[in-house]
């Protein structure tokens, strides 16, 4: 089991560290040195009862066991540094190997993990095996090394009264694995009790506001008590099931001794056996005991430990956007839909259903709903476009799939006539800057977080970037200035701020496509005419898609794609749309009559 997990350690490291290795190699040597004593006193022991000894013997003996003390020490101190050193070096590798291939993964899987299980594996797990690493499998080692190393002296010394110390040991082995597997389903269960138990806070206190609202205490206060009673029985269970059987790996671990006492003294009658062996066994058989019973204790740890790895390991196993051998570059910045049908689940088999025969009922509604069905349009480079139509027409998946934070699920996205998968995630989003409706600001400085556009622009840069995004005079007017530090997700700014930071960081960026999703969907109008004009500016060179709700906005765009249903309904400039008379007149007529007007918010 030991081997198993430090194998599977070094491969969520992806590095094996020598200073770890080095460590443990000294926690054996500690334990040998914590055994080593044990032949001096049996050289003692039959000095002892030969009455030959001496006092130059006894100082010498006496001297050696300090110096076996002392040797412990050593190794103690020179191994526990290396092994924390060690295990903090691979852990640290480990975290970022899993950070770095979250980034990697479709975002659609975030969608399907429960926010505290993800939580759990990436907080609890690795606490815990890095609790592993660092601080118990150093002791462990020591601890199993010091009876090993016993026994094998013992065996030496006499082999009979050896076996008969052990005699226990097959039983006691037995009921340890017995005991891990009555353990086996309490753990599981209280895995996923403790991930239940992370998602009910995290969900309880993001949602305290409109818990407050709503006045639902009750129900919610209701769901966390039973999911943290849920958690309290697992606990409990863990402990209690395997009890009774690591009470009887201790029992009969310790059958032999009464046999090894009885056996021994009859054979010390017969003058088979001699006095000093008989004390030498009688007084380390106890030690050798306690040891054997603790470590067998911590196997139990060893197990969590195994399970958190796999979980974490789950996790390093999840497939990746598909990422090309040799990325290239494309050439020229126009973005060509081909057919792109995309459904968030099952993605396959909905868009070939859709497209071989759509009007199948059965297999419609077998599948889940498509986002996008069969899209097809150029977008020219250094243009502006825009994507409206009603609530859930697929705008937001339109552009989404742009940045490839989803692939298609059939037909295919070119960018400067490359198929974005040939392109890389990397390279692509060198391309491309995002100004999204959800803004998530970091911890740090207003400077570091326009700075995230572009990591080695000047101070100048980046306030001339905020200027551009009209956000400059917001940010003079707090405290520090561009050195204040925003929250984490930027709670302490106002969303019409953070949306103007965002535009800020991709003005900074300068790619040739940016993609704005709502970007002014909540500043209020003279910041938004003041961002329109900054949008037109950019628009200037750049290839811009821009998701907009107020029609009026994007009226002047070099080309409007009108979204229904996941379709592509409409294509024009405002005045074609206007002339065609189809769902784009019917909403520009809408919007007239009530200014502040929201296509999602009618059409739903
Ligand atoms: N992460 C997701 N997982 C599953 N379904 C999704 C996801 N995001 C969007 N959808 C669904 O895909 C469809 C298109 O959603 P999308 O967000 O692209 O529409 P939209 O036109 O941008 O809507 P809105 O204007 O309300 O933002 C909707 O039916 C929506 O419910």
């Amino acid at each position: 089991m030991i081997r198993e997990l430090v194998q599977s350690g070094f491969r969520l490291a992806g590095t094996r560290d020598p200073k770890l290795v080095r460590g443990l190699i000294w926690a054996a040597a500690e334990g040998l040195f914590i055994a080593a004593p044990s032949g001096l006193l049996y050289l003692l022991l039959n000095g002892v009862f030969a009455q030959n000894l001496r006092p130059a013997q006894i100082l010498c003996y006496g001297l050696l066991m300090v110096l076996c003390a002392v040797l412990r020490i050593v190794a103690g101190r020179l191994g526990m540094p290396q092994v924390f050193s060690g295990a903090y070096a691979m852990m640290g590798e480990a975290r970022l190997r899993i950070a770095d291939h979250l980034r990697k993964l479709p975002l659609g899987w975030f969608g399907k993990q429960r926010g505290g299980d993800l939580g759990a594996r990436l907080t609890s797990d690795l606490e815990l095996v890095e609790h592993l690493w660092s601080h118990f499998l150093g002791v462990f080692v020591a601890g199993l090394a010091m009876p090993l190393f016993l026994v094998v002296f013992l065996l030496w010394v006499d082999w009979r009264l050896a076996l008969l110390l052990l005699m226990g040991l097959p039983l006691a082995l037995l009921s340890l694995v017995w005991s891990q597997r009555v353990a086996a389903r309490p753990s599981t269960r209280l895995m996923t009790a403790n991930a239940a138990a992370q998602s009910a806070l995290l969900e309880y206190v993001q949602g305290i506001a409109v818990i407050r609202g709503f006045g639902r205490f009750g129900d919610v206060w209701q769901r966390l008590e039973a999911t943290l009673s849920e958690h309290h029985r697992a606990l409990l269970a863990v402990e209690i099931k395997p009890a009774p059987w690591l009470a009887a790996y201790g029992f009969f671990l310790e059958t032999g001794y009464l046999t090894l006492v009885l056996t021994g003294a009859w054979w010390l009658a017969e003058g088979t056996l001699g006095p000093a062996t008989l004390l030498l066994f009688l007084v380390l058989a106890l030690p050798v005991y306690r040891q054997l019973f603790e470590v067998g204790l911590s196997t139990m740890m060893l197990r969590f430990a195994r399970r958190a790895l796999a979980r974490i390991e789950a996790i390093l196993g999840e497939t990746a956007l598909p990422e090309p051998a040799l990325t290239k570059a494309p050439q020229g910045h126009d973005i060509v839909f081909e057919r792109v049908s995309f459904a968030y689940e099952a993605q396959g088999e909905r868009a070939v259903a859709e497209v071989l025969s759509p009007s199948e009922a059965e297999a419609e509604a077998a599948l889940p709903p498509q986002a996008l069905i069969d899209v097809s349009c150029r977008i020219s480079p250094q243009t502006l476009t825009a994507v409206v139509g009603p609530s859930g027409a697929g705008k937001s998946t339109f552009v989404h799939l742009i940045a490839r934070l989803w692939d298609v699920s059939s037909g295919a996205i070119r960018l400067g006539g490359l198929d974005l998968r040939e392109i890389g995630t990397d390279a692509l989003h060198r391309h491309v800057a995002m100004v999204f409706q959800d803004v998530l600001l970091f911890s740090g400085s207003v400077l570091d977080n326009i700075r995230i556009g572009k990591p080695d622009a000047t101070r100048d840069e980046v306030i001339e970037a905020a200027r551009r995004a009209q956000a400059h005079e917001f940010i003079e007017a707090l405290p520090q200035g561009y050195d204040t530090r925003v929250d984490e997700g930027g709670a302490s700014l106002s969303g019409g701020e953070r949306q103007r930071l965002s535009i800020a960081r991709a003005l900074l960026k300068d790619a040739p496509v940016l993609l704005l999703d709502e970007a002014t969907a909540s500043v209020d109008p003279s910041a938004e005419a003041q961002i329109q004009r900054a949008i037109a500016e950019l628009a200037r060179g750049r290839t811009v898609i821009v998701i907009a709700h107020r029609l009026k906005n994007v009226r002047h765009a070099d080309q409007i794609l009108v979204l229904e249903k996941g379709r592509l309904v409409e294509h024009g400039t405002h005045a074609e749309l206007l002339e065609q008379g189809g769902l784009y007149s019917r909403l520009w007529a809408a919007q007239q009559n009530t200014p502040h007007w929201q296509l999602g918010s009618i059409i739903r």
